[in-house]
């Protein structure tokens, strides 16, 4: 036997310098036990099964076929094609053939059975293709990865605990979905690929690798509706943080460290959900910073007992500070690509602290519809695309009839079977509105004058109104109470 393996490696080494490759083994698992998973075969694995699936020439000869587990890890429950033992796989790259094989050995006495892939590649390229090579492998399985993972929203449950609580994410909205102003759609749809390719250049330039967005417009005007869009472009996860569930900082922090990468940490009505009475109170009296230390705060009060008021008051609750600490300070770093969105129906009602360049880096303004939006939700809703009532749109709109996307949507909804008979009635509401509003032209309601992404645009700076029915009071109400908290803080509400 010692002379037939001498024999052997003799023989071995004689086609090594003859044959015009190289292989390179890919084993399932590392180290000495075998025990440490491989992430590459993963990747050579995934990427194989796209290339049996994709591939125009015929397929090897034999192939697995399997079904993953309905709790797995993928959205797909399709039945999935991979390369059987000891067979291979043809691939060109860079003009070069390549062909994988799978191979499977049973250990000796035992049933274990140790599988790996090998590569071949022509031995004179084989040290500039491999590295490309295993790149363009490893990136089309992430991206495959990626694809096919299905995504979670997850919400903090219990009030005080620091535990999310999660179901499968499934909203229906996209950008096609959506109607937007095209400008604004081709706008955050370049900036959001930009930061999800931005890899290299967060590394780059230091900067952590997250991006945060502040969409702020009327209720109905698809502020949710446009979060779930952009998750569902970037197929990241959502975390819907709810910020009244969460006591302390702490909490807060906890919750936040346990996001995942590649996910849209979302805030909705931050005006209503953080409680800044401490913060206000430094913006107040212009008294307390929040880099003085603890001697400089106490001495910044009148006597002891305002302090010892103050810091009591931030002990147990969510700051605006924690926060920031989150989106700015050193634990924002903490994972990777991430977008923070926060969502308010008065952005004038935000503290500027968080609006400041580097946190909210993206402000989005979604208005009432434009006489774009409303031709692409009547085509999108009842199928017409052209009608004589729609040409006086416009008109209306810039007289002052106002309509958020989601009671265009309604109007549209419960017509849906007659489209004539829809079209006519959205038609008549965007006139009535129009009227209505010249007649309350004297009401004194001043916009917030921020640009508007749809259609008002053309109305900044002119008086707006109060709208009609509840939304106007909606409005009208958060507008008070925003007043209220900015002017004279919580002692005044
Ligand atoms: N731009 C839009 N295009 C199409 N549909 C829209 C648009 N905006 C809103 N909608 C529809 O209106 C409804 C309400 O939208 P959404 O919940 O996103 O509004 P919102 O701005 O988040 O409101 P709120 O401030 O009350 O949370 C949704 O059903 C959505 O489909
Ligand atoms: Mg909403």
């Amino acid at each position: 036997s010692q002379l037939l393996s001498l024999l052997n490696s003799l023989w071995q080494s004689l086609q090594d310098s003859l044959t015009p490759y190289s292989y390179f083994d890919v084993p399932e698992f590392l180290g000495s036990a075998s025990v440490e998973p491989n992430d590459l075969y993963r990747h050579v694995h995934l990427y194989l099964h796209q290339s049996v699936l994709s591939s125009p020439s015929l397929p090897p000869p034999r192939l697995t076929v399997s079904l993953p587990r309905s709790n797995s890890n993928l959205s797909s429950t399709s039945p999935s094609l991979s390369l059987s033992p000891n067979h291979s796989l043809d691939d060109t790259f860079n003009g070069h053939h390549l062909v994988w094989t799978l191979h499977a050995d049973t250990l000796q006495d035992s049933l274990e059975e140790r599988r790996s892939f090998s590569l071949r590649l022509p031995k004179r390229h084989a040290s500039t293709l491999l590295p490309a090579y295993l790149a363009h492998v490893s990136n089309s399985a992430d991206s495959l990865e990626r694809s096919s993972r299905t995504r979670r929203l997850h919400t903090n449950s219990q009030r005080g605990g620091g535990a999310w609580m999660s179901v499968p994410f499934r909203h229906p909205a996209t950008f096609d979905t959506l109607a937007l102003d095209p400008s604004v759609k081709s706008q955050l749809l370049a900036d959001l690929s930009a930061f999800s390719d931005g890899k290299e250049f967060y590394h780059r330039t230091g900067r952590p690798w997250k991006r945060g967005y502040l969409l702020h417009g009327p209720p109905g005007t698809g502020k949710s509706s446009l979060i779930a869009a952009m998750a569902n472009y970037l197929r990241y996860d959502v975390y819907d943080l709810e910020l009244t569930r969460v006591t302390s900082n702490s909490d807060l922090r906890e919750l936040l460290i346990q996001t995942t990468n590649r996910s849209v940490i979302v805030i909705e009505d931050i005006d209503c959900s953080l409680e800044l009475t401490g913060d206000r109170r430094n913006h107040q009296f212009g008294k307390v910073d929040k880099n003085m230390n603890k001697r400089q705060r106490v001495q910044s009060f009148d006597d002891d007992s305002d302090f010892e008021d103050y810091s009591r008051r931030d002990e147990g609750r969510v700051t605006l500070s924690g926060l920031l600490n989150f989106t700015d300070g050193l634990w924002s770093c903490c994972g990777e690509e991430r977008i923070i969105v926060f969502t308010t129906n008065f952005a004038d009602g935000i503290d500027p602290a968080l609006l400041r360049a580097g946190r909210m880096d993206v402000h989005v303004r979604l208005g009432h519809c434009g006489a774009h939006a409303v031709r692409e939700l009547v085509e999108r809703y009842v199928g017409v695309r052209e009608h004589h009532l729609l040409d006086n749109t416009e008109r209306y709109i810039q007289a002052g009839a106002e309509m958020t996307p989601a009671e265009v949507g309604e109007v549209l909804l419960r017509n849906r079977e007659v489209p004539e008979t829809a079209v006519r009635e959205l038609v008549a509401e965007l006139q009535r509105r129009a009227g209505a509003s010249g007649e309350e032209e004297d009401e004194g309601w001043e916009d917030s004058g921020a640009e508007s992404s749809e259609g008002s645009s053309e109305k900044k700076g002119k008086k707006g109104k109060p709208g009609s029915g509840w939304e106007g009071k909606v409005r009208f109400l958060g507008r008070l109470r925003s007043l209220t908290k900015s002017d004279s803080g919580r002692r005044g509400v």
